[in-house]
């Protein structure tokens, strides 16, 4: 087990105040973390970036820049390795037809993931985004340009400029840490936002446990594997990889996980017809 971060930014702590001053006190107990969002450091540090952590947005832009699904698959798994729960945010609609980006989609809202569609240029969204993240402890990530700054000040004009006064704060001389502010929401809830929180790709990766839990497609599928420790790329009575060949995971989906658990490239080749006899011989015979 890594060390842990004792006390981070979300946690609800027991806090005396023996001295009758302003901002003034003792951390007495930090009450159990429900979920810890952070990162396994080189030296085995668990990091933890926000504790309690509710929620996910991951941000992408309809276009410019491109929308690209196997970053939000990235995402994805630090959210789920996290056990927090993602919200896919799609912006900039204004420059997309609406099915199209749908279509895209589609796939995720079958996995049971919420999408929601935003443009701050026509508002679009926008109230069905404050009622997402309405009561929450919510973090936001996402790559450059994609409109994360644009919507936080539409969701909360002014939002921004305390965001802009965090960043001055996390750049003086301040690199080994990642300092997070929670940026209390005047609907209700508190948002995440910095750059070190904005770009994180896989924060959360626990060496021990496959990444194949992280994708829930997969999870019906590991208990039937040959083996117990199937990493479900080249092993025979793969029950995954089967899925994969019968149209029951989306063969995309199935590139990144081997993409994310670092096995290679990531391309998925069909089945040549000698592994599919090895996993049903009957068929061979026929
Ligand atoms: N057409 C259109 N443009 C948008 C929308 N949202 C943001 N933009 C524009 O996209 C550009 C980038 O927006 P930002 O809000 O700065 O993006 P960001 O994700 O905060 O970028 P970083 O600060 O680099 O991480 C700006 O020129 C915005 O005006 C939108 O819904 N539609
Ligand atoms: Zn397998």
């Amino acid at each position: 087990m890594p060390y842990v971060d004792l006390v981070a930014v979300g946690d609800r702590v027991r806090v005396s105040t023996p001295v009758s001053a302003e901002n003034n006190g003792y951390i007495e107990e930090c009450l159990p973390r429900e979920t810890q969002f952070g990162r396994i450091r080189m030296d085995g540090w668990r990091q933890v970036i926000v504790a309690n952590l509710e929620m996910l947005l991951i941000i992408f832009a309809a276009r410019h820049p491109t929308l690209k699904l196997r970053m939000l698959d990235r995402f994805l798994v630090t959210a789920e390795a996290s056990d927090v729960e993602p919200v896919i945010c799609i912006n900039k609609m204004d420059l997309a037809k609406l099915e199209n980006v749908q279509r895209e989609l589609k796939l995720y809202e079958e996995l049971g993931y919420k999408v929601v569609y935003t443009s701050i240029v026509t508002g679009l969204g926008v109230d069905g985004l404050r009622e997402v993240m309405q009561d929450k402890i919510s973090a936001i990530v996402g790559s450059s340009g994609v409109g994360k700054s644009s919507l936080l000040n539409a969701l909360q004009p002014g939002l921004q400029l305390r965001t802009g006064e965090v960043d001055t704060r996390v750049h003086k001389g301040r690199h080994t840490t990642t300092e997070v502010m929670l940026l209390p929401l005047a609907f209700g809830g508190f948002v995440a936002d910095t750059p070190g929180i904005r770009t994180l790709g896989l924060l959360e990766v626990d060496d021990e446990q496959g990444m194949d839990i992280h994708f829930p497609e997969m999870r019906p599928y590991i208990p039937d594997c040959k083996f117990a420790a199937c990493t479900h790329q080249h092993e025979p009575a793969c029950a995954v990889k089967w899925a994969v060949e019968t149209g029951n995971i989306n063969p995309l989906r199935y590139e990144s996980y081997l993409r994310i658990s670092g096995f290679k490239e990531g391309r998925y080749e069909r089945n040549t017809d000698k592994r599919r006899a090895e996993r049903n011989p009957r068929r061979r015979k026929r």
